[in-house]
């Protein structure tokens, strides 16, 4: 029997060469030292300092207002999750008693009000916004002596973020404050603290920023603070660098797998992106717990690259074809006449789906649901890049609600949120199989992710035959210009994340940390594609972040 051969394809691919990585082995280091030795020092010195940090939380003299600084200071810090509980109790008390009529306008009162409606509804509390009207004129219109609060207004500019559909009063909100705040910045007005602050939540408000960049700018700028607190700032640190170590040694492990596989030799038309994957799943958690989740997620990131550029940047459409139906399948047999490097490919995914095979057989976990609904969300996300395969070779352009139907899935986010979270502490059937359905959260990140990345992307794509972006559906179906286009588009970025922000006060049946880590997937999609930039295909624009989070410590003097 003649063993079937590869068909040598006399086909032109004139696939783009993307630049190399930004990293190469740089992390492998990491992989050599143990973090027992290291953490052990660590993790006494944080225990003991993490008992500091509760007596003063949990002091008796502090007031509401005092509490809610310090839940809001933890928080910004990184180490809110370790008084999960006691916080819980706090702002369950404080809702209860938390009415229109115990805030007025006085000094304070609108900081105040700002703070406990963002931390309550960051919890899913369903605070009505109509409290702010305290803070309006008989105009109607926000009164003038909120101008000289500038913290207050800093809380409200933050707090306006956690809208939801209808919510004039928060949209008034936000440009009244971002005004605001933009005319107080640069005119000595504030103490430098203040003076970052402002400047950080107007290029980035905290709601929409990945929560590992905002501590660690936020431990900076806390330094500056003189009222600041050594014990939190001290145990912040700490935490910080401990945490870091154990990032660092799952990303040396992540990258010892890339350069083994030496994917840049045997798939040279796919990203050098590792590094970049990784930072998407520290992105979506970062905690101890999710190590597994982590671990598995920045592979799976990996392999989803370079599945992408297979059927982006590679593949005819006769051999995605053949690609697709032996994803479905899990058939190796079905590629045999396919180029190797797609084989490659197809090996690596097959190849990691029995590395989480074996990853919950050690957790001892009865869960093969897991391992078919990643399969099937494999299958799903490669129909729908051959959907786009098509579209492009036929320079077909949908409509743009046709587009992000498709969209939805080739964004990758239902696909890397199952495995995430079916790897995560609260992994069930009937939660993966509620996340398969697409419910309106998971829609409504996907569709910021898949928006977000055409809208920095689609110009150096366009560049090669490439499925039309969500712009040039756009610019198709109504007549507009790539800017009128954008306009939109950011438009229903905007309505996505009014749709999160409901859906996180709805879903009181899913965890917390579940509804958390699919926030941080819009987030860190946000992140990555913003001011019209791709921070993942080009690394470069990654790497002071990477080098933040992933190599440079955070200093700790010894006299602290
Ligand atoms: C969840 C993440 C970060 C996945 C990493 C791989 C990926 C598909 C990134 C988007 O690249 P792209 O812009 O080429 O995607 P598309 O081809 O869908 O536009
Ligand atoms: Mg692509
Ligand atoms: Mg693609
Ligand atoms: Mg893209």
């Amino acid at each position: 029997m003649s063993l079937p051969t590869t068909i040598v394809s006399n086909i032109t691919r004139p696939y783009v060469k993307f630049s190399p990585s930004v990293w190469g082995n740089r992390f492998i280091q990491y992989a050599d030292y143990e973090l027992t030795d290291i953490t052990e020092n660590m993790k006494n010195q944080i225990q003991i300092q993490k008992e500091e940090v509760r007596k003063i939380f949990q002091s008796s003299s502090n007031s509401i207002s005092q509490k809610l600084n310090i839940i809001d200071s933890l928080q910004r810090l990184g180490i809110s999750y370790h008084f999960e509980r006691e916080i819980d109790e706090i702002l369950e008390k404080i809702q209860d008693t938390f009415t229109t009529n115990i805030v007025t306008i006085e000094e304070g009162g609108l900081h105040f009000c700002a703070l406990a409606f963002r931390l309550l509804r960051q919890k899913g509390h369903h605070i009505s916004s109509d409290i702010f009207k305290n803070f309006k004129n008989n105009m109607g219109s926000f009164d003038e002596k909120v101008v000289k609060d500038v913290q207050g207004m800093w809380s409200l500019y933050e707090a306006a973020h956690l809208k939801i559909h209808g919510e004039d009063i928060l949209d008034e909100a936000l440009v009244f404050t971002h005004a605001h705040l933009n005319s107080k910045i640069n005119t000595n007005q504030l103490s430098p603290f203040l003076d970052a602050q402002i400047r950080q939540c107007l290029r980035k408000p905290l709601h929409k920023g990945i929560p590992r960049l905002e501590t660690r700018s936020y431990i900076s700028s806390y330094e500056e603070d003189p009222s600041h607190s050594k014990v939190l700032l001290n145990f912040a640190k700490l935490d910080f660098n401990m945490l870091q170590k154990m990032h660092q040694k799952e990303l040396a492990n992540i990258t010892k797998w890339w350069k083994e596989s030496d994917f840049p030799t045997k798939v040279p038309y796919a990203r050098d992106r590792v590094v970049e994957a990784y930072f998407w799943s520290l992105a979506m958690s970062f905690e101890q717990k999710s190590i597994t989740s982590r671990k598995i997620g920045g592979k799976l990131i990996a392999c989803i690259s370079l599945l992408d550029d297979t059927y982006d940047n590679y593949g005819t459409v006769e051999e995605l074809e053949l690609f697709t139906q032996a994803i479905e399948r899990w058939d190796f047999s079905l590629i045999q006449s396919l180029p190797d490097c797609m084989k490659v490919v197809f090996n690596t995914i097959v190849g990691l789906w029995a590395e989480i095979e074996v990853s919950l057989l050690e957790n001892n976990e009865k869960s093969n649901f897991v391992l078919e609904y990643i399969k099937k969300a494999f299958y799903r996300l490669a129909q729908a890049y051959l959907v786009e395969s098509k579209w492009g070779k036929d320079n077909f352009i949908p409509t743009y609600d046709d587009y992000k139907l498709n969209g939805i899935v080739s964004s990758t986010i239902p696909l890397s949120t199952i495995s995430f979270i079916g790897l995560g502490e609260f992994s069930s059937k009937e939660l993966l199989e509620w996340i398969f359905r697409d419910p309106k959260i998971i829609n409504a990140v996907s569709a910021i992710g898949r928006l977000a990345d055409d809208v920095s992307s689609h110009k150096f794509e366009q560049q090669r035959e490439h499925v039309a972006s969500a712009v040039e559906c756009c610019m198709k179906q109504y007549n507009m210009s790539p800017e009128d286009a954008y306009k939109l588009i950011n438009k229903d970025i905007e309505i996505g994340w009014m749709d999160i922000n409901k859906e996180c006060l709805e879903l009181d049946f899913i965890p917390k940390s579940v509804l958390e880590c699919m926030v941080n997937v819009a987030r860190v999609t946000e992140f990555t594609y913003e001011d019209y930039k791709d921070k993942y295909t080009n690394g470069e624009l990654l790497k002071d972040h990477i080098i933040a989070l992933l190599i440079d410590p955070i200093r700790i003097e010894q006299h602290e």
